[in-house]
């Protein structure tokens, strides 16, 4: 755990209050301020270590960017983290759970997603189609966050409020206009809103974002910023891995560096930017 991700206990105790210290030095504290804790991860394949003991937290309601040089474990992580790779040694924990070794469908059901491409055969689907699809996949049981939750046992009224559910994102993101539009037409712009819709879907506590801007044009690039941005303000958590260092430095509020499978430094973009270890990590890494 980094000083700048773990603020001093002596922060807490400055506010006088006894309890606020017992409750942070107990983890309670801790677990709401940062969902997600990674403490010690390592993988390696065959003999090439990709993490190499990575601790590092994320703070609730922030856009934290990941970056590394290229093969600085970054994607790893990423799959540690959602379930997608099992570590050989380490703990995550979201929410004060240790989600460890869990499936990818058990840390979406936890609030956890993560955004995938679409996949080829869900190309032949419409835009509205992949959209139902995706909370029976992961979270059907909990509603877009500005629907209140109201169990009923009739399938179709169901079906009607997942419906109306989907709309509403669909309008949040501005595709409403392309739901009938098969995913294979879209442009790698659309695709990507596409794919934060879906995952949102599914009503998560934090999204982690792998290159949501690949092969997005400026216009779209702008859009897909303003909505993160929004659902972060309305208290939605993200991780981002992203190469364009400009837009991280833009718009993330702190910033993790790894590398060779460590974190290097962490901090403000002020700080990471004037990192004389951050500079020569990249150009060490050929960036
Ligand atoms: N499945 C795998 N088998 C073997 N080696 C792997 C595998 N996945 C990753 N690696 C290696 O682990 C290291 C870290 O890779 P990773 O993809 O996590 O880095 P990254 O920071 O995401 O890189 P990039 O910015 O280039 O996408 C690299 O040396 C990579 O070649």
């Amino acid at each position: 755990m980094s000083d700048a991700a773990n603020p001093p206990v002596d922060d807490v105790a400055n506010e006088g209050n006894d309890d606020a210290l017992g409750a942070f030095a107990s983890g309670v504290e801790t677990t709401e301020q940062f969902p997600l804790q990674v403490e010690g991860l390592r993988k390696s394949f065959g003999g090439i270590t990709a993490v190499d003991g990575a601790s590092f937290e994320v703070e609730a309601g922030t856009l934290t960017g990941l970056i590394g040089p290229n093969g600085a474990g970054k994607s790893t992580t990423f799959n540690l983290i959602t379930g997608m790779l099992k570590p050989d040694s380490g703990t995550v924990t979201f929410n004060g759970e240790d989600i460890t070794g869990l499936e990818p469908h058990e840390i979406a059901n936890r609030g956890m997603v993560r955004t995938f491409q679409i996949a080829r055969e869900l190309s032949d689907m419409t835009v509205l189609e992949n959209m139902m699809l995706a909370p029976k996949q992961q979270r059907g049981e909990k509603l877009w966050r500005s629907v209140a939750p109201v169990v009923r046992d009739d399938v179709r009224e169901q079906e009607e409020e997942l419906l109306e559910r989907v709309w509403e994102v669909l309008d949040f993101f501005d595709i409403d206009h392309i739901a009938h539009e098969y995913a294979g037409n879209l442009s790698g712009g659309q695709r990507k809103l596409l794919e934060m819709a879906r995952a949102l879907l599914t009503d998560p506590d934090m999204l982690l974002l792998d290159e949501p801007f690949a092969g997005v044009n400026p216009t779209l690039e702008k859009k897909l910023l303003t909505h993160i941005h929004e659902l972060r303000e309305q208290g939605y958590t993200f991780l981002l891995v992203e190469h364009d260092m400009d837009l991280i430095m833009n718009n993330c509020e702190h910033v993790i560096v790894l590398h060779q499978g460590k974190v290097l430094t962490e901090g403000t973009p002020d700080d990471i930017r004037s990192n004389e270890d951050v500079i020569e990590a990249y150009l060490g890494g050929n960036v």
